[in-house]
């Protein structure tokens, strides 16, 4: 697929009448060095940077922590650097602090840092316990684990602090992974310094950073290639709007009847104007979904701006050619569930004749049989598959990432966990082919599918169910809805 294919909207472009809200980027450690460069170039010092840094993330300690005695940990790098300009700063304020280091500072920054720092620096086998313990050991440089000694004393002061906060991110992650290098302890707070980075959002190292506050130090970001999805504005109908204006969201039955009913339902509910459910007759649900025969003239309908298929398609003969159907028409497609089960068993050559703009949604299991050859961290693995696939890739979870042929990506929040759940993919099929339906370039309607999503699971709680998500899905519209 073309970029030019992404670029494709229906008919009735609608697109204006949606955007979100500033989108937070996300830095790879090869950004975040050029946004430094970027800064230096206009005049600002690494020590000028590292000031900010500390300063913000004292403050930010100071608000989250109020005077709690703090054990600071500081590094050999400039995340050390910036632990001595915390230290600096909270013992201005009053707060009691203390100081060990791990070794002394090797750069330049970091030296200068310590020196301006007048209280008593300890080695790090001299450290004793505070109620509240900073991690400025390691950054964005860790680049291996961390030795036995260090490991073993970090989680000793972890499990006697009350409160725990890594400036940056936590030693011991890998920052453009999300994967941990040592099997090290949670923080309660975790201070981006400058801008969210990737092991802030992907899993395991999303769960050990908790909190993410991100402290600002002035850095210009333009357009970045990834992105933390950001929450949605999306235009209410206007007086001139009637149902196919709107979008119509056409869903495919198949074998199991309840998937599909969820998908339409939850199409209807994310502010599809017509919703019709084809080939599942014998299925009931809300008196204004609309029913359909399966038929090449039902599916050929014009009117059409969005076809959902997967959920509950069933894997037998019936499957196989709705989908073979499906993939012939030029609506904009959302595939899930049973449509790419029944992908990986075709082989992904069937797709090579998709133009219309395309969202598919796998879980890590439909993802690996997908994607067979595709190996590496979550970002990695989603971005390759966006490539060779043409298409906009979905990849659930708790750290959903969604990625573009042409090299953009996102992250969302942290998912909360009830989610993992039968019958809530379905749903986030259904909210993908509204959005798609109202004429929202697939990224975006992605994007906005996944936080719409995540933001009725939030709202329905522990114990939820899927039908539940698609009752909290009005009071997620609630929050993101913008008079037209
Ligand atoms: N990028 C920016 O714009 C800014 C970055 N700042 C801080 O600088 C940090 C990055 O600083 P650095 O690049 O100096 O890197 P780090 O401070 O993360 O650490 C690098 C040092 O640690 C050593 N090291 C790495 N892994 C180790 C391990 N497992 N055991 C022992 N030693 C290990 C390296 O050899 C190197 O000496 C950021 O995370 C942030 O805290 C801020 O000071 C100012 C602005
Ligand atoms: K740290």
């Amino acid at each position: 697929m073309t970029i030019s294919k992404l670029e494709t909207l229906p008919q009735h472009d609608r697109s204006i009448r949606s955007s979100a809200l500033n989108p937070r980027p996300i830095l790879r450690l090869q950004a975040m060095r050029a946004a430094e460069m970027a800064a230096m170039k206009c005049g600002s010092s690494v020590d000028d940077l590292m000031e900010k840094a500390g300063k913000v993330a004292a403050s930010i300690t100071r608000s989250f922590a109020g005077n709690m005695p703090a054990l600071i940990l500081c590094g050999p790098g400039n995340n050390g650097g910036d632990g001595y300009v915390v230290a600096r700063y909270l013992a201005e304020w009053g707060i009691p602090v203390s100081v060990a280091a791990y070794s002394e500072p090797k750069t330049d920054a970091a030296k200068k840092a310590r020196s301006l720092f007048s209280g008593k620096v300890t080695s790090l086998d001299e450290a004793e316990a505070a109620p509240l313990l900073i991690d400025a050991l390691f950054g964005v440089g860790m680049s291996r684990s961390l030795d036995n000694a260090l490991l073993s004393k970090l989680t000793a002061l972890s499990k006697a602090a009350s409160l725990r906060i890594a400036i940056d991110v936590p030693s011991g992650v890998d920052t453009d992974k999300g994967s941990l290098l040592s099997d090290i302890p949670a923080f309660d707070l975790t201070i981006a310094i400058g801008a969210l980075k990737p092991a802030h959002r992907l899993e395991p190292s999303a769960t050990i950073c908790g909190r993410v506050a991100v402290g600002d130090i002035d850095l210009t970001i333009s357009n970045p290639d990834l992105i933390e999805i950001p929450k949605p504005r999306l235009a209410a109908p206007t007086p001139a709007d009637y149902k196919y204006s709107r979008g119509y969201v056409a869903i495919t039955a198949g074998a199991m009847a309840g998937a599909s009913l969820l998908s339409a339902v939850a199409a209807q509910r994310a502010g599809a104007g017509y919703v019709a459910l084809l080939g599942g007759e014998t299925i009931s649900g809300p008196m204004a979904l609309v029913h359909r025969s399966w038929s090449r003239e039902a599916l050929a309908d014009e009117r059409i701006n969005a076809l959902v298929i997967g959920p509950g398609l069933g894997r037998d003969e019936l499957g196989v050619q709705r989908l073979s159907m499906a993939l012939d028409t030029s609506h904009p497609l959302v595939l899930d569930a049973d449509a790419l089960f029944l992908l990986s068993r075709e082989g992904l050559d069937c797709l090579r004749n998709i133009q219309q703009p395309t969202i598919i949604t796998p879980h890590e299991g439909e993802f690996k049989r997908l994607f067979e050859g595709i190996s590496g961290d979550k970002l990695t693995r989603v971005t390759k598959a966006a490539a060779l696939s043409g298409l906009v890739v979905v990849l659930k979870g708790a750290d959903t990432v969604i990625a573009t042929p042409d090299g953009r990506a996102a992250i969302s929040q942290p998912a909360v966990s009830w989610l993992a759940n039968a019958g809530t993919g379905d749903v986030l099929s259904g909210i993908c082919g509204a959005m798609l339906a109202r004429g929202m370039d697939p990224f975006d309607a992605a994007c906005t599918a996944v936080w719409l999503h995540g933001e009725a699971a939030r709202l329905a709680g522990p114990g939820m169910i899927a039908d539940d998500l698609i009752h909290h899905l009005r009071s997620a519209f609630v929050e993101v809805t913008v008079a037209s």
